[in-house]
């Protein structure tokens, strides 16, 4: 594998319930390759979206350290956090989260508004994203003039408008048909093999899972497999 950008170590997270302490991840380690494309499987409640969540730096582990690139964000507070968020992580959600009444442009452009940048830059970098899914056409389409897998294009390009470090989807073609899925996978091998994207994904769907470079799957909290992906295109 190629520089680790990704570093999980020792990793523990559990939540507290009235008195009982639940112990969603316990002991994990893990290293995330630059460059590359990881599928995260596992039953439901195995811990696939906390450990995400944990990576993306939406939220902190209980014990252990997680490092991205040259940030070791398990010792940021929740303010650097959060402008580390936006700088280094694009997100890409099961239901898109499109905001309804902006345009497909204004969806993507929004990350970039809490970025210092001109209204210029920002213009063509909505433009270079839109143009990457093939958007470019419905820029002034609101989502619901939009099909579902558009919708998630639209998705993708906001997730990577900002130039993250890392794209972090969760079930990301789990609302899609086959060929919209299909589509959006595409989207994710072009983001990694020409942009060099780190890209990982929570799925439940094995076709989807193998079109990442390597499997992992979790199991109540801890990785029971590890296997690499024979790519088959
Ligand atoms: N904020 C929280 N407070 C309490 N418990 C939580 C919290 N977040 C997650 N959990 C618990 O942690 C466990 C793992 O949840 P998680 O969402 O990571 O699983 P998952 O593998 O992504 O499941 P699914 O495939 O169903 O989305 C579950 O038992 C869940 O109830």
């Amino acid at each position: 594998m190629s520089r680790a950008i990704v570093q999980v170590r020792d990793l523990h997270k559990s939540f507290t319930r009235g008195t009982e302490a639940i112990h969603v991840l316990r002991d994990l380690t893990l290293d995330v390759g630059q460059a590359e494309f990881l599928a995260l499987m596992g039953p439901s409640g195995s811990g696939k979206t906390t450990l995400l969540n944990l990576i993306a730096g939406l939220d902190q582990p209980t014990d252990g350290s997680i490092t991205v690139g040259e940030n070791v964000i398990s010792e940021m507070s929740e303010s650097e956090l959060a402008r580390w968020r936006t700088r280094h992580v694009g997100f890409v959600f099961q239901f898109y989260y499109l905001l309804p009444v902006l345009t497909a442009y204004e969806n993507v452009e929004l990350p970039l508004l809490l970025l210092n940048l001109t209204k210029e830059q920002r213009r063509k970098q909505v433009e270079t994203a839109l143009d990457l899914v093939g958007l470019t056409n419905r820029m002034d389409h609101r989502p619901g003039q939009l099909s579902g897998g558009q919708q998630q294009r639209v998705g993708i390009a906001r997730a990577m408008v900002t130039d993250p470090t890392l794209i972090v989807a969760d079930e990301p073609t789990g609302d899609l048909d086959t060929k919209s899925a299909d589509e959006i996978l595409n989207l994710m091998e072009i983001l990694r093999a020409q942009l060099g994207k780190t890209i990982i994904m929570v799925t439940h769907d094995p076709k989807a899972a193998g079109r990442a470079q390597r499997v992992l799957h979790l199991e109540k909290g801890q990785l029971v497999h590890d296997t690499a992906v024979v790519m088959s295109h």
